[in-house]
């Protein structure tokens, strides 16, 4: 099998027009944040927080229907805390995030304590399952909600030594854990997972899960097992799913996930032979699979919202939406096609 690696291509263009020297600085800060206490304590005075409750996060509507994050300082949180007669010691569970390009450094809070339908009055917005909000947001705003939601949830659920039992303290950043009777640190963990977009060279290869949106169909995926590279977890995922055996793969690019928990997606590109391109379906986790022509997927990717018949279920053929990685593959392949 062979493996191509667009790396300098990829790099120029990812990071290419950045001003470095500030993108610099800015990772050093974040870096001395997670180490230093004191200062990121200090930090969060003058950061910006993004609210959750119970792990949905907090949106505003625009005067144009759409949604985006309150710009929340930590002084607008103190005031909401005291105005509900609350300590305003719960700001200091926040977790850090990250930074913004103008160096304010941002955190995520969930005040699932408090009453949910108060403090909503108080922000102006609403507080909206992840599965909605991640659609809603545009730009980096849908996978900054989705760290600061991954990061408190991975808090919520590690609260315990799985050796000693004992509970697990948090540093102030947030990004690790320790257990004070046996000194085990713990991190945030993501779930590994390869997406694969297979092509026999003329169509490429979507399937649907039965707990699919009616009528959508997305790339291969699946986890990779434990001492697994990229390419085993790949060739193993697309033999096991539709019984095929892949030739080649070339790397697409990656993304966070947050359904149903933080997984990795590493996304690729594969081919199988035409003359090998018979679907073997693994039926007990694919409900179809199917090959589909450059016309067909056209179509689809120009589908904003999937149509509905007057069930409203969607009857025709779909792909996820831009912020998928999938879609990005199914772009790509698109394009590809188009040139060649
Ligand atoms: N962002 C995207 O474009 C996109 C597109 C498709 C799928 N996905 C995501 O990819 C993930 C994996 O896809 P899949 O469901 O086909 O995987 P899969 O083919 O590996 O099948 C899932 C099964 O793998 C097992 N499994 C092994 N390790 C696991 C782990 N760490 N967590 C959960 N289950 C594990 C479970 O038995 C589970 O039922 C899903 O979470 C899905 O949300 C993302
Ligand atoms: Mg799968």
């Amino acid at each position: 099998m062979r493996c191509l690696v667009r790396s300098s291509f990829k790099i120029r263009q990812l990071f290419g027009s950045r001003d470095c020297s500030s993108y610099v600085s800015r990772m050093r800060y974040l870096m001395r944040l997670k180490e230093d206490d004191e200062a990121c304590l200090r930090a969060l005075q003058s950061g910006s927080v993004l609210l959750y409750h119970k792990l949905a996060p907090l949106l505003m509507r625009t005067e144009r229907g759409m949604y985006q994050l309150p710009a929340l300082q930590a002084t607008d949180v103190k005031g909401i805390l005291g105005k509900l007669g609350k300590d305003e010691q719960l700001l200091n569970s926040s977790v850090l995030i990250g930074c913004s390009d103008d160096n304010v450094p941002q955190f995520s809070l969930d005040v699932g304590s408090l009453e949910q339908a108060a403090v909503e009055e108080l922000c102006g917005g609403v507080f909206i399952d992840l599965r909605k909000a991640f659609f809603l947001l545009k730009g980096p705003e849908a996978p900054l909600v989705s760290k600061g939601q991954a990061l408190l949830r991975w808090h919520q659920t590690h609260g315990f030594c799985s050796t000693t039992g004992q509970p697990t303290q948090r540093n102030q950043a947030g990004s690790q854990r320790v257990c004070l009777a046996n000194g085990a640190t713990y991190y945030p963990q993501m779930a590994p997972v390869v997406i694969v977009l297979v092509s026999d060279g003329r169509r490429c290869l979507l399937a649907r899960q039965s707990g699919f949106p009616r009528g959508m169909y997305s790339a291969l995926a699946g986890f990779c097992d434990i001492g697994e590279t990229v390419e085993e977890t790949l060739r193993r995922e697309v033999a096991e799913e539709v019984g095929l055996e892949v030739e080649s793969l070339l790397y697409s690019g990656s993304q966070h996930w947050p359904f149903p928990q933080s997984s990795f997606m590493v996304a690729c590109h594969a081919t199988v032979s035409p003359d090998n391109g018979e679907i073997n379906l693994d039926g007990a986790e694919l409900e179809d699979a199917q090959w589909f022509g450059l016309d067909e997927i056209e179509e689809a990717l120009q589908r904003k919202t999937p149509l509905r018949n007057p069930k409203g279920e969607s009857s025709v053929f779909w792909v996820p939406p831009s912020y998928a990685i999938a879609n990005k593959l199914i772009q790509e392949w698109a394009n590809q096609q188009k040139k060649s």
